[in-house]
């Protein structure tokens, strides 16, 4: 059995690597995971400037799973446009999370990727919950396609978009009649947190994160059969697309599903940032066991199996 995989023609010996904003702000973060057992590692959502983010707390863990309104703390795009060009592309290839506050500063940032000519693999963030006053742009279908026409015309290479949950059928009929407009975004990596949800520690009688008066994105078990339906829902819809799964993942059972679903890749959050980039060894260990178990060769086997009734 291998897990190893090709996507846009790169080789990763694992499918497994973290969701952008965990553990991956700075070099430190980001080396960290390098020397770990994921086959890859994305960084930070960023945007053209630095940004402290929101007021602490703003990440809390829960026993479900965890609520974050981080703000989009970033070290600026330059900083991880130098930490991709330093990068040694022969360990592990590197996707870079950009998510700009405008569409020009989009562009701009993705422009500067593009001069750069590096293996890189951009994720364009469409649905980052946590920033006051910018709704998210992919619950607005007109300001998705304007920010897609904008970027596919600047970056002139395959890229992927990092969606947001719908919890509509209507919805991911609209958001991927959007996407098959671009052939350029080559991939889709549903799902970002849940947004705005809230969790209330009933002995304080008081909400658990500082920012947006307790509001916050949800991550872990609570949203794992969220995250496998928008996985299936952009599969079925998107044939010429790749799927990363990410949302609610702590074991090889929730990666297997997220195959199943139609991932060709997955992320971690939340039991990633619980378990630490340990976690990577785990995790390949019982994915490799179940495919063992199972009797496929390699995880390309299993994408997009799942069966209905
Ligand atoms: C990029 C900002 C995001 C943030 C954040 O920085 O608050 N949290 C998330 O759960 N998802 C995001 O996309």
């Amino acid at each position: 059995t291998t897990l190893s995989t090709t996507f846009l023609g790169q080789t990763f010996a694992s499918p497994l690597f973290n969701a952008s904003g965990v553990r991956c702000f700075d070099k430190d973060e980001l080396n960290s995971l390098l020397a770990s057992a994921s086959g890859s590692l994305v960084t930070k959502s960023c945007t053209r400037e630095a940004r402290t983010g929101n007021p602490e707390p703003r990440y809390v863990a829960t026993p479900l799973g965890s609520i974050n309104s981080m703000g989009l703390p970033n070290k600026g795009y330059g900083y991880y446009l130098d930490y991709a060009k330093a990068h040694d592309y022969s360990k592990k290839p590197l996707f870079m999370s950009v998510a700009g506050l405008s569409l020009d500063d989009n562009i701009a940032m993705v422009a500067a990727i593009r001069d750069a000519a590096l293996p890189a693999i951009v994720e364009l963030n469409l649905s980052c919950p946590n920033v006051p006053g910018k709704p998210q742009i992919a619950y607005d279908f007109d300001a998705m396609d304007r920010m897609l026409a904008a970027v596919s015309a600047e970056y002139d290479r395959p890229f992927g978009v990092k969606m947001p949950p719908y919890f509509d059928i209507a919805h991911f009929d609209l958001a991927a009649e959007v996407l098959n407009r671009y052939p350029a975004v080559a991939f889709i990596t549903c799902i970002n947190s849940v947004g705005n949800a809230l969790v209330i520690d009933i002995e304080r009688e008081e909400v658990v994160i500082k920012p947006k008066d307790g509001f916050g994105g949800l991550g872990g078990d609570y949203v794992l059969p969220t995250a496998l339906a928008n996985v299936n829902a952009f599969h079925r819809r998107c044939p010429e697309k790749r799927v990363i799964g990410c949302g609610g993942v702590r074991s090889g059972e929730h990666i297997f599903m997220h195959l199943l679903a139609g991932a060709s890749l997955v992320q971690v959050g939340t039991a990633l940032q619980e378990e630490g980039p340990g976690i990577f060894a785990r995790l390949n260990a019982e994915l490799a066991a179940i495919l063992e178990r199972k009797g496929y060769a390699s995880i390309d086997e299993v994408r997009g199996r799942l069966k209905t009734l």
